[in-house]
């Protein structure tokens, strides 16, 4: 939670392919700065990026000269809730570690964002003051997600499976974004929410 002279926290997340990213940028580009953890757990999976010898020492075979193999490994992991969880002892503390240097470098902000997938299911939702959640009926997201490439009916269901239940997610919300609608207007109720949380005392 926010202490003085720290930036007030927007937590916000959504079930796979529900268009978070997307509004994510749309607060990128009206000025609020936006930690994206998606981002630096890739950042540290690149070519010398920082965790790729521990990847390899904890999945055998699962880098290369570009990196980690990401389908691979997502190929395995998501298929093994034992080697889902090593992964993610080793993702984790990292990425915390990213997010503390992020707050630090916008203590002069009012406003950031902390765009984290796993906000409820890993206990994010603890570290913020407002909760956001991204959603559009099933039908829309499954439409999305299966038209990404390397992806299967299974894959997006056994993701889901992982996933805490948008209907969850939408209930401890303090405010929910639908992209079922128009690009544009999702971008309205973005500006609309960043002037409602700029004007609200915690
Ligand atoms: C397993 C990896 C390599 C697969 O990469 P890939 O590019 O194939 O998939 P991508 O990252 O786009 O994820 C696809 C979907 O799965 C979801 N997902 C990713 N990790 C997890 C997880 N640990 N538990 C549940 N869902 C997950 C994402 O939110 C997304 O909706 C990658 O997801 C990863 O490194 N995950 C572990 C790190 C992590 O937990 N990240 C979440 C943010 S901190
Ligand atoms: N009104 C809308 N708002 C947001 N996204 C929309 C809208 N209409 C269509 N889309 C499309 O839906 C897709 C949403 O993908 P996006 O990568 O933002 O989802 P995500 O929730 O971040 O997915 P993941 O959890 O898998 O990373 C994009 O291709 C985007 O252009």
């Amino acid at each position: 939670m926010s202490v003085q002279n720290q930036p007030r926290i927007i937590g916000l997340t959504g079930s796979i392919g529900m268009g978070k990213s997307t509004i994510a940028e749309m607060f990128a580009s009206a000025g609020v700065p936006v930690f994206d953890a998606d981002a630096e757990v890739r950042a540290m999976q690149v070519p010398q990026g920082d965790l790729l010898e521990a990847i390899e020492a904890a999945f055998p075979g699962s880098t290369g000269p570009a990196g980690v193999d990401r389908d691979a490994l997502g190929q395995q992991v998501f298929a093994d809730p034992e080697a889902l969880a090593r992964l993610e002892a080793i993702m984790h503390p990292a990425v915390a570690q990213k997010r503390e240097t992020f707050l630090s470098e916008n203590s002069g902000t009012s406003l950031v964002v902390f765009d984290i997938p796993l906000l409820f299911e890993k206990g994010g939702h603890s570290l913020v003051d407002h909760i956001v959640v991204v959603s559009a009926p099933a039908d829309v997201q499954r439409a999305r997600v299966l038209a990404r490439p390397h992806m299967t009916t299974e894959k997006f269901e056994h993701i889901l499976s992982l996933q805490m239940p948008d209907a969850e997610k939408r209930a401890q919300a303090d405010f929910v974004i639908d992209t079922s609608c128009t690009l544009a207007e999702t971008q309205t109720q973005v500006e609309r929410l960043i002037e409602t949380l700029a004007g609200k005392t915690l």
